[in-house]
């Protein structure tokens, strides 16, 4: 998906924010297109940088994750983009309508109308059941009890919590808890999803499965998401991109596996040490190109195995007219065929063979790879996009700069 191709959701030109007393900020302001650091310009000005001249674009679809340690600018971004807070300079465009320029009015109905908010702390009001907390903002929007509770329900059952419409949020667990403020949100609808470290307040395991969910609904759903975290395992599993700031500033933004593989800095090399690249880089990344396919109706045995011989392949993938793979055939089996007078290679093909979807995570693969005679193809609605060897696997690894240790 190439962000040229797809319509801007989300874009954020130089924004900046300065915190502080008002006086002071055109000189932190000074100060920091000087390219003084946070903490001088603190000391001298009692200013704080919240972000500094941050640009992105966030394309329709599309979930990125804006992560760094804390301190990094990340809240204080998100609040940028909803307006929570007021940036100092900048822009911020959504639809292409730049929301630092809006009143008050039209600032309100864009944030009903487009944006939703998923909190760490849940803020579910715990005197509403659960089907009013999820109607909330529908009842702000002014919409009578009738259609809102219809939408709110539509919204719970999305988020597995049909059955529970009319329990407290007490009675729910943190995970529960979660998935109403996250229906609350779905409920009204929005192109965009804002979600601060929505799930850092849960348990490991729950979190797991609410990062699973997430990824599902939005297969479905295919909103707009900025997630905001501090973890990077979330985010490499979350997001189609990531964005990592420190100091308030960008230091790279990119799919998980570009900032893996060809960390911006040192300081993101550091950040990213320790993750294991085998989980990120997928069947696709380390694939090679087949060279080895044949059809039933241009080959039999003997030509199968006089190619073979050329291209020193000791096996060959047999594909159909619709170029759907249908079977492997070993140089061994074509050989017995071809002495035996055998002319169909239907007939001596192994039509069981294991292949992987583009998208398997490389760690999933070298097990697979250990237990077959044979270069594993990678298929896609059938079709051969590459296949993967022991070899190539390893070195696709390799080439990436990280331990192999474990293939
Ligand atoms: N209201 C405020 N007044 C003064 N400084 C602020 C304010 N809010 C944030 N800051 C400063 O802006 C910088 C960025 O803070 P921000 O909360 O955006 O970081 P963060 O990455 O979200 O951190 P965390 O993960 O801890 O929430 C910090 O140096 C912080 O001290």
């Amino acid at each position: 998906m190439t962000e040229s191709k797809q319509k801007s959701k989300i874009r954020v030109e130089g924004l900046t924010k300065v915190f502080g007393p008002r006086a002071r900020i055109p000189e932190a302001l000074h100060l920091l297109q000087q390219g003084e650091d946070k903490t001088t310009i603190l000391k001298k000005t009692k200013c704080g940088i919240g972000v500094s001249n941050v640009s992105f674009t966030v394309t329709e679809g599309e979930i990125v994750v804006i992560m760094g340690l804390s301190g990094s600018g990340k809240s204080t971004l998100v609040r940028c983009i909803n307006r929570l807070i007021h940036p100092t300079s900048g822009k911020i465009f959504i639809d292409d309508e730049d929301i630092t320029a809006l009143t008050p009015d039209a600032l309100r109905r864009v944030r009903l109308s487009k944006l939703g908010m998923v909190f760490q702390n849940f803020a579910l009001f715990p005197h509403r059941t659960v089907c009013q907390n999820a109607e909330y903002g529908l009842e702000i929007q002014g919409m009578d009890p009738e259609s809102r509770q219809k939408k709110a329900m539509t919204a719970l059952e999305q988020v597995g919590l049909k059955g529970w419409e009319n329990h407290y949020p007490h009675n729910l667990s943190g995970g529960m808890q979660q998935r109403v403020g996250l229906a609350r949100a779905l409920a009204l609808d929005p192109d965009i999803l804002l979600m601060d470290e929505a799930f850092s307040a849960l348990d490991p395991l729950i979190r797991s499965d609410m990062q699973d969910e997430l990824i599902g609904l939005q297969q479905k759903l295919q909103k707009t998401i900025v997630f905001i975290s501090h973890d990077l395992d979330e985010a490499l599993k979350l997001g189609d991109r990531i964005i990592l700031m420190k100091d308030g500033v960008i230091v790279q933004s990119g799919t998980g596996e570009e900032i893996l593989t060809n960390p911006a800095t040192d300081y993101v090399a550091r950040f990213v040490e320790n993750v294991d690249i085998t989980k990120v880089l997928t069947a696709e990344s380390v694939m090679i190109r087949p060279k080895a396919m044949v059809s039933p109706t241009t080959h039999g045995p003997k030509s199968a195995l006089r190619f073979m011989q050329k291209e020193g392949f000791s096996q060959i993938f047999v594909h159909d007219k619709n170029h759907q793979v249908i079977g492997i055939v070993s140089a061994e089996a074509a050989s017995e065929a071809s002495a035996r007078g055998e002319k169909n290679l239907f007939a001596i093909m192994q039509q069981d063979f294991l292949h992987v979807a583009p998208d398997t995570p490389a760690a999933d693969l070298i097990p697979i790879l250990a237990d077959i005679p044979y270069p594993l193809p990678v298929l896609e609605n059938g079709k051969m996009k590459g296949i993967i060897i022991r070899g190539s696997l390893l070195a696709a690894l390799a080439e990436r700069g990280r331990s192999t240790d474990n293939a």
